[in-house]
């Protein structure tokens, strides 16, 4: 298509000289995004420094984006930190469209996250839940940092999913890992000045320490994913169970082709670990804290969502996955939270490949599309009472978040939706159940509920946190049995 110069383009706040409009984004880009759409509508443009950039806020230009244009803009684009996290883009999350990126896609949703897959990890996840539950239980009647205690959780799970071993059973300590993922995420979450600013950008990223930062955390990831890896293929090695590298490299096996050429290398396999790691640690921890500070708040909810559990468990002493499927309670909880706070308030950017129109405006490619589901699950237009943590909400309300219903898009949607939304809701669903089947929770001495801190962090990653930790104090129920 030739650039026309009456194509009209969708509206924009008006941007300063060289930074355009990255001093309109603010601590949390999100809310000020949804701001600034009330103003210029649920389709505009803004320029992050010399980078084009359409926010989209509204469930019907989402399902623009991610339904009627995916293929015209399912692409992501290349931003230097993440081309070097990601080995040059051989991952899942951050490779541009192409067919490698199709191939490996279908490998996540074929092999790694199938599930199949995911259910062959369920005595993963009931063996490390029933750690932490012990863990939390000896500090019992005493306040427990929350956020810690859960976030330290999903980080276990996913180390033993996909090295096959947990914490206990390694050299690495369990602190360096938050750090480290931590780290990658900031990395990969922010622009670099280069990027952002023509000409001399590159300078700012060398003085601020940003190109330092980036090699360091690579080298880290870089020598723990080899590590794990060389352990996987020393021979004689014994395995009970596969884990996702044993899977891997199974894949790497069969893909040579008859020149003894392989397209998936140790390079891809470590990419998509990566993926895993940021892909899956913070989300599913984030989700599980949000609710349970929501139902620290409202006292009634707690006690409906623990009649519940409790009532289908009984003395049973734990929550385990059989059980998820009649907790209807608790699974509204979740989808609630997911609401009012997606992990990933902004989706990850795409890319627009080829011209596209929506609502009516122009988009060339090359636009950077971002999706800003934090505030269209917070838009009147579609919720009542937006605002209010209310999980009855979804009784009888078909609204789901699997990427059909475009007021919900907590895991996006189209092409590049989360490919593993059953690994994220099975895990959160084990965590919340028994947290509310083991414990009952009440608030540190001379606090309310009103107390309770509900302020977002953003702090340059993709993923949203509560900014201060959640301290509950937990009181052991009758029947639990955490390690049964
Ligand atoms: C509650 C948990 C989770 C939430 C809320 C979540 C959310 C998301 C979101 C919003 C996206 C971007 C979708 C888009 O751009 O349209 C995404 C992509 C992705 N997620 Fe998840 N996720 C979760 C759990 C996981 C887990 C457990 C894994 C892996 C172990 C994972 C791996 C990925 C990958 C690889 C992508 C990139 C897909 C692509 O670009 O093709 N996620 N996720």
């Amino acid at each position: 298509v030739k650039k026309e110069h009456n194509y009209k383009l969708p509206p924009s706040p008006p941007r300063l000289p060289i930074i355009g409009n990255l001093h309109q984004l603010g601590e949390l880009p999100h809310s000020s995004l949804s701001q600034l759409s009330r103003k210029y509508g649920p389709v505009m443009l803004l320029h992050l420094g010399r980078i084009p950039v359409l926010i989209v806020s509204s469930a019907e230009a989402a399902k623009e984006v991610l339904k009627v244009n995916d293929l015209a803009c399912c692409s992501r684009p290349r931003l230097a930190a993440v081309g070097r996290l990601s080995y040059n883009y051989l991952d899942v999350a951050f490779a541009p469209y192409s067919e490698y990126w199709r191939e490996l896609r279908k490998i996540c949703v074929l092999e790694l996250f199938s599930v199949k897959r995911v259910k062959s990890f369920r005595f993963i996840r009931e063996a490390e839940v029933g750690s932490i539950m012990e863990s939390i239980s000896s500090s019992s009647t005493h306040p427990v940092n929350v956020t810690e205690k859960v976030f330290a959780l999903t980080g276990s799970i996913i180390f033993r999913i996909a090295f096959g071993k947990s914490f206990q059973g390694s050299e690495y300590d369990r602190a360096k890992f938050y750090e480290l993922v931590h780290d990658a995420e900031t990395v990969a979450g922010a622009f670099s000045s280069d990027e952002c600013f023509p000409r001399f950008g590159w300078i700012i990223d060398r003085l601020n320490g940003h190109n330092g930062r980036v090699e360091k955390v690579f080298g880290q990831l870089d020598a723990l994913f080899q590590q794990v890896i060389d352990e996987h293929l020393k021979p004689g090695r014994t395995q009970d169970h596969e884990d996702i590298i044993d899977v891997m490299l199974k894949i790497e096996k069969e893909q040579i082709d008859e020149h003894g050429h392989a397209w998936l290398t140790k390079n891809h396999i470590k990419a998509v670990l990566l993926n895993m790691f940021l892909g899956a640690v913070d989300t599913s921890a984030l989700l599980v804290i949000w609710a349970m500070a929501e139902l620290a708040r409202k006292p009634t909810f707690m006690k409906k969502a623990q009649d519940e559990v409790r009532g289908v468990v009984r003395k049973k002493g734990r929550v385990t996955e059989t059980d998820l499927d009649q907790l209807q309670y608790l699974k509204m909880v979740l989808k609630e939270t997911l609401r009012l706070h997606p992990p990933v308030p902004m989706l990850i950017a795409r890319e627009a490949i080829s011209h596209f129109n929506i609502n009516g405006y122009h988009i060339y490619p090359n636009t950077l599309i971002q999706i800003n589901v934090w505030a269209i699950a917070r838009d009147p237009k579609y919720w009542e009472n937006p605002q209010e943590f209310f999980p009855e909400r979804f009784i009888d309300n078909a609204v789901d978040f699997k990427g059909q219903h475009f007021e919900l898009l907590p895991f996006g949607g189209g092409r590049r939706g989360c490919p593993a939304l059953y690994m994220g809701t099975v895990t959160t669903e084990l965590l919340l159940a028994n947290l509310l089947y083991c414990f009952d929770w009440v608030l540190p001495d001379g606090m309310n509920e009103a107390d309770i801190n509900m302020e977002e962090w953003a702090g340059k990653c993709l993923t949203l946190s509560k900014k201060t930790p959640l301290l509950l104090v937990p009181i052991k129920y009758l029947h639990a049995q955490p390690s049964a």
